[in-house]
């Protein structure tokens, strides 16, 4: 299995587990995500993790190797909407939603991450809206969530400059909640989480979610993933993802 999902007195952790491909997103960890949201609303849960196999990446996007056969706006279009609703309906879990950041984070990783309530970032991981450099946009709500994250000018500049920033970059615009040094970091996360009661944690998040009602963030997601899909099927995404897929088989 590309994912595993465990329960642990009441935190809910999802793992996506291909560390070999830099844990990009297949089909196979999208239904798994799926999942995720289903298995997240029972009343046991109190928050949930997102991470990743390995040290090297949270996760690497899109599997090229499999999204790059999308050819049309109508063909991107099918996959950035599954996307967007899963992480739609993870940013909306009605208990808070931790993103604890591995490893490296770009792409639609970084929008997944971006889509957790908090983001706990291990002091080695680089982290960035890189779909520029493929010549679109985000596509799964990631830079909907950044402009409702982050201070207006941080949030523009991290998704226009397409690059990797370090862990003390991250925190300091915003995007990093907490750095991580350690597993005992990330006991004593939960553990000051655990100090008040989850009735509490999930009133809060029911008034974050009024919030994003009443501001139509799902249209504004919807308009982020139509746009990604007319990017997408230009010739300029096209040749930069041929140019990352023959890069690495040299
Ligand atoms: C709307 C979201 C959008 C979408 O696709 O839907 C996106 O997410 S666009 C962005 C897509 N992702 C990328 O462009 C990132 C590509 N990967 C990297 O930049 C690097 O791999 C990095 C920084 C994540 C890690 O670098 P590192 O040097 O540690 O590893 P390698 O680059 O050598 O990669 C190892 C191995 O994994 C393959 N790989 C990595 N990422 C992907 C990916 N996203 N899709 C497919 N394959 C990926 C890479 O080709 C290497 O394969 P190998 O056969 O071992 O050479």
């Amino acid at each position: 299995m590309s994912y595993t999902i465990n329960l642990t007195e009441g935190i809910m952790t999802f793992t996506i587990d291909r560390p070999h491909i830099r844990n990009a997103i297949n089909d196979e960890v999208t239904m798994g995500l799926e999942e995720l949201v289903e298995k997240a609303q029972h009343p046991s849960v109190r928050a949930v993790i997102i991470t990743a196999a390995g040290k090297q990446a949270f996760c690497s996007g899109g599997d090229l190797s499999v999204f790059h056969a999308l050819r049309t706006e109508e063909q991107a279009y099918g996959m950035l909407k599954r996307m967007s609703e899963v992480l739609y309906s993870i940013k909306t879990l009605p208990v808070p939603v931790v993103a604890v950041v591995n490893g490296a984070a770009v792409g639609g990783g970084c929008e997944i991450a971006t889509a957790c309530d908090y983001r706990l970032v291990w002091d080695h991981a680089k982290c960035g809206f890189i779909q520029g450099t493929l010549a679109i946009t985000s596509g799964w709500g990631g830079g909907t969530y950044l402009l409702e994250t982050l201070q207006h000018d941080k949030a523009l500049q991290m998704l226009s400059e397409a690059k990797v920033y370090t862990a003390s970059e991250l925190k300091e615009s915003g995007w990093a909640s907490a750095i991580i040094r350690s597993d005992q970091d990330i006991i004593d996360f939960f553990k000051s989480m655990k100090k008040v009661h989850p009735d509490v944690h999930r009133a809060y998040k029911e008034m974050a979610i009024r919030k994003w009602q009443k501001t139509d963030l799902k249209e504004r997601v919807e308009q982020e993933v139509r746009r990604c899909a007319i990017l997408w099927e230009k010739d300029a995404h096209h040749d930069a993802v041929d140019g990352f897929l023959n890069k690495t088989k040299k």
